[in-house]
């Protein structure tokens, strides 16, 4: 589904390049869980990026659903991204001006993927059924969050990629949105790519690497066993 493959990046800065990855190497397979943890700046955003196809690797190739990403033109890569890859960030980034149901429609209708039948069991899934005709403003922060779990999975993507989903949230409803977080995504059969700073957030996922100095490590199986 997703892979990664000798993949390095670095950024110019005043103080010359800086080297984020370092030839990383990653697979992760249709219905397939994955942690990513790390320090603070240690790169993981970097990667979820070049994941997207919202970047692309100085050297080395990202692999979507077979596509060789940096082969394909900038609107090339944002049509396969449109269809194929659900994104859940930090901040929410849901549209003022729409309704819970359009805000939740809105990335399926782009990608002319709507699928009526499936926005509504998602309301409901994520219980937000009676709040359809609400505005974000008028919803909490973990009914936020959830509703944009809800815009990125109502495209069913192939691939849902979250930077620190729950990072905004109190522990409580972290909890909650990340338990029906990964129940959707095992009722649609995604493959997830999760960052967090947080074990108890990459406790449940299959598996758990860590980047540090360019280099995914660490590594854990679905058992909590290193290998
Ligand atoms: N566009 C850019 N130009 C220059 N440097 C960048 C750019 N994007 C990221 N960096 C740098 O690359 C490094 C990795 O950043 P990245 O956001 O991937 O880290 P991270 O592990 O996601 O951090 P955090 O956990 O704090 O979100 C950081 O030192 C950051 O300052």
């Amino acid at each position: 589904m997703l892979e990664l493959h000798q993949v390095s990046k670095s950024f110019t800065t005043p103080q010359g390049p800086l080297r984020v990855l370092e030839g990383v190497s990653l697979a992760l397979a249709a219905g397939e869980s994955l942690a990513l943890m790390g320090e603070s700046g240690s790169g993981k955003s970097t990667l979820l990026h070049l994941a997207a196809g919202l970047d692309v690797p100085d050297t080395g190739e990202v692999r979507l659903a077979t596509r060789v990403l940096s082969s394909l033109s900038e609107p090339e890569r944002a049509g396969l991204r449109r269809e194929a890859v659900g994104l859940v960030f930090q901040q929410f980034h849901l549209v003022p001006s729409l309704s819970v149901a359009d805000n939740l429609s809105l990335q399926a209708r782009l990608a002319g993927r709507h699928d009526p039948a499936w926005c509504d069991e998602l309301l409901a899934r994520l219980g937000l059924g009676d709040m359809a005709q609400r505005y974000p403003e008028q919803l909490s922060g973990g009914q936020q969050q959830r509703l944009a779990i809800g815009r990125a999975l109502a495209v069913r993507p192939a691939l849902l990629l979250a930077d620190e989903p729950t990072g905004n949230l109190d522990e409580t409803t972290a909890d909650e949105v990340l338990t029906l977080l990964l129940g959707l995504v095992q009722a649609s059969g995604c493959a997830l790519l999760m960052v967090t700073h947080s074990p108890r957030v990459a406790a449940p996922l299959d598996r758990c690497l860590t980047l540090a100095h360019g280099q995914l490590g660490a590594i854990r199986n679905a058992h909590g066993a290193s290998r």
